[in-house]
């Protein structure tokens, strides 16, 4: 079942002649992780604007088409009722903290604390966004003296604890090392399970293939293809689009070609090459 649903969207900065999104259509799904992948400036950030409400509440210009979130358009919602229910963790996270919090557990609680949620409800929601982000040792600090990873964490940590349905991260990663990376996606798993839709823009497709059930290729505003993981992340094709493949896949089409199922992880290649004998 369709949760949020874009059709033929089309949208113009103000002041700008040329459209930024381009006739771009989908649904999502209700448990299901997708994956934004495209170049820079192909419109990415522009796009979780849109499905978010910001646009066209909060930027202006030329937007056409319909979005709708549970078969009612977003523009008969609130822009602070969505907050509880579409998630967006920015790509500048410096953006999202409030600054009037002094210390990361405030922060995490800011949010439930405008929502009017009770206090003990409140206290053992933060207790556990800590621990799986593992913010045990930040929790008493000023969110403005973490580092751009910290701080991404945390502002992350702000967006789960409002339980939204759908969760819109834009390069959540971006800022973050290897194990966080890792951490982060794990977290991602755990959303999923919990049942949450989650638009991951990122641009680390080796991890979008272990973690996503579908992927969306953008380029210059349009969407260009759209389709299972397995499908989209062994399409040769994406190259023309300035995006890339898994590495063990680049590294199993050299080597074998496009025989059988394409492998996307480390895991499915071993076992491909194992029965191919290579
Ligand atoms: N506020 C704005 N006013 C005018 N043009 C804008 C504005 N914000 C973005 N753009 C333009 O819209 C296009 C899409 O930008 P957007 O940030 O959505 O792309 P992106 O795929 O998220 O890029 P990146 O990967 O670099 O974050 C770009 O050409 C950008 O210059």
């Amino acid at each position: 079942m369709s949760i949020l649903s874009l059709k033929n969207i089309n949208y113009c900065y103000p002041l700008e002649n040329e459209p930024v999104i381009q006739d771009v259509s989908f649904a999502l799904e209700k448990g299901k992780v997708y994956g934004v992948i495209g170049e820079n400036e192909s419109g990415k950030t522009t796009l979780c604007n849109i499905m978010r409400g910001f646009i066209p509440n909060l930027y202006k210009g030329t937007l056409r088409g319909e979005v709708t979130f549970k078969d009612k358009s977003i523009s008969e919602y609130n822009i602070g009722e969505l907050a509880a229910h579409i998630g967006y963790s920015f790509q500048n996270p410096f953006t999202q903290i409030s600054g009037v919090k002094d210390t990361v557990y405030e922060e995490i609680a800011y949010g439930m604390e405008n929502l009017g949620i009770p206090r003990d409800k409140m206290t053992q929601r933060v207790d556990e966004l800590i621990v799986l982000f593992q913010l045990e040792k930040l929790k008493d600090q000023n969110p403005f003296e973490l580092s751009g990873g910290q701080k991404q964490l945390v502002a992350l940590a702000s967006v789960v604890a409002l339980d939204p349905e759908i969760i819109i991260l834009d390069e959540p990663t971006s800022q973050l090392d290897p194990k966080s990376t890792e951490d982060i996606f794990q977290i991602v798993e755990y959303l999923k399970k919990a049942g949450k839709t989650i638009f991951l823009v990122e641009h680390k497709v080796d991890l979008l293939a272990e973690y996503c059930d579908e992927i969306f290729l953008l380029y210059d505003g349009r969407l260009v293809m759209q389709g299972k993981t397995a499908e989209v992340l062994s399409d040769e094709s994406i190259l023309q689009y300035r995006v890339q493949l898994p590495q063990v896949t680049l590294f199993y089409l050299k080597l074998v070609g496009k025989k059988g199922k394409v492998p996307l992880t480390v895991a499915e290649t071993f076992k491909a090459l194992k029965g191919s004998g290579e």
